[in-house]
């Protein structure tokens, strides 16, 4: 009784907010008194791991077969050693990933199983790549749903419960058309009309909240459309600036499901997969919020053309609309302001559309060369 006493105390407090003083002190209390979000047993603690700065943390990813989760382990494996980074996901993964460090089975919608493999492996970082994008989520209302959003709470308590450092990638895709989109600024409207943006804003609203409310060290960056070379996009309304390039290489032509003038903000992957890794090694007094707009370029389907023609003049565009794609574009920022991640944690990016365009051509030429070698 006493306990339940205290407990709504504490709740009431975090409500109401304490004048003069952060979130800090009210976190200690909770810990304090050892109330996590989802009852577990007592054993739980026994295993949790306590991160010190001076060790690698040993990270799991999830979802990690899709466009990012390969690259970002590469990275992380480059700074933190190749078994400190597993990479996890419910498909089979190629040989190439199999033989290049720890890979496990995971469904994030197994909450037993996902907490067996952070307990057995001393997980320290979780990130927490596993969703549904925006065109296939719209697709599978139901399946998305449950993978972005009961997911999530499986991956959050489970963060919470072990004393993970957690990141969640949003996206620009968490703004609506009510947003002010040229440029979206971090804190403003957010109305999305999608459950993939829905899915995506509760995920920034759980993981602050857990923040506050548990102490949980959630981190997370709303990323443009990332463009990649080595790795196909998993089913978004951002796709086609990635398969201009396959198709362009392979067929000289490509047909656009976009409008010409259709302006997004994207990214190249390095940088996306940079600015991960920052972010997750900032201290954590650097970060005055919990959720950063990252940003590099802005550009549209005729924008990017008329690049890539400048290499490739025979490059014939045209333009089949797709109108469930479109109406998810034309309800997303068009530019991205970045500047508070600029500004707290010294986020830069590397590539604009020259760059990019530069790097992916001289990738999908040199994969020709070596094929014809072959
Ligand atoms: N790629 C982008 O342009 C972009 C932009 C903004 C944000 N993001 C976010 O970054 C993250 C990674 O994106 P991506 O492009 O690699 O996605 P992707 O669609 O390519 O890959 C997602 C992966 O999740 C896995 N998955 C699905 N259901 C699962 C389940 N039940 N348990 C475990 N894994 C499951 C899939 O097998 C897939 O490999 C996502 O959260 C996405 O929302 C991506
Ligand atoms: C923008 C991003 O979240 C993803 N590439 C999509 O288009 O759905």
């Amino acid at each position: 009784m006493p306990v339940i006493r205290t407990l709504s105390k504490v709740a009431k407090q975090a409500l109401m907010g304490t004048p003069g003083c952060g979130c800090q002190p009210l976190t200690v209390a909770v810990r304090s008194i050892s109330f996590s979000p989802r009852q577990v047993t007592s054993d739980a603690s026994f295993h949790s791991v306590s991160f010190s700065e001076t060790d690698h943390p040993k990270v799991l990813i999830t979802g990690g077969l899709g466009q990012l989760g390969v690259g970002l382990a590469k990275l992380l494996r480059m700074r933190y050693g190749k078994n400190n980074v597993i990479l996890s996901d419910i498909r089979k993964p190629p040989n190439s990933v199999f033989h290049s460090g720890p890979f496990i089975y995971s469904d994030i919608l197994d909450y037993k199983n996902l907490r067996e493999i952070v307990v057995n492996n001393r997980i320290t970082w979780l990130v927490h790549y596993s969703a549904l994008l925006s065109a296939v989520g719209e697709a599978n209302v139901a399946l998305a749903r449950s993978v972005n959003i009961t997911g999530l709470h499986n991956i959050l308590d489970i963060a919470a419960e072990h004393g993970l450092r957690l990141f969640v990638p949003s996206t620009i895709g968490a703004f609506g058309p009510t947003s002010p989109r040229n440029p979206t600024p971090d804190l403003c409207v957010q109305r999305p009309r999608t459950i993939y943006g829905v899915s995506k804003v509760h995920a920034e609203l759980m993981g602050e909240y857990y923040h506050h409310r548990y102490g949980l060290d959630f981190r997370c960056l709303r990323y443009p459309g990332i463009i990649s070379a080595d790795s196909t996009p998993g089913g978004g309304t951002t796709d086609y600036a990635v398969q201009i390039f396959h198709d362009a290489i392979k067929t000289g032509k490509f047909e656009c499901n976009l409008k010409p003038d259709t302006r997004l903000p994207m990214m190249y992957i390095d940088d996306c997969l940079r600015a991960t890794l920052e972010v997750m090694e900032a201290p954590a007094d650097t970060l005055s919020m919990r959720t950063y707009n990252i940003n590099a370029m802005s550009f549209t389907p005729e924008e990017l053309t008329r690049e890539l023609q400048k290499q490739m003049p025979e490059l014939e565009v045209s333009y089949e609309i797709d109108p469930v794609r479109q109406a998810i574009a034309d309800s997303w920022p068009m530019n991205f302001d970045d500047s508070n991640a600029r500004k707290d944690w010294g986020w830069k990016h590397d590539y604009d559309l020259p760059e990019l365009v530069q790097t992916m051509l001289n990738y999908f030429r040199e994969e020709t060369r070596m094929a014809r070698v072959n």
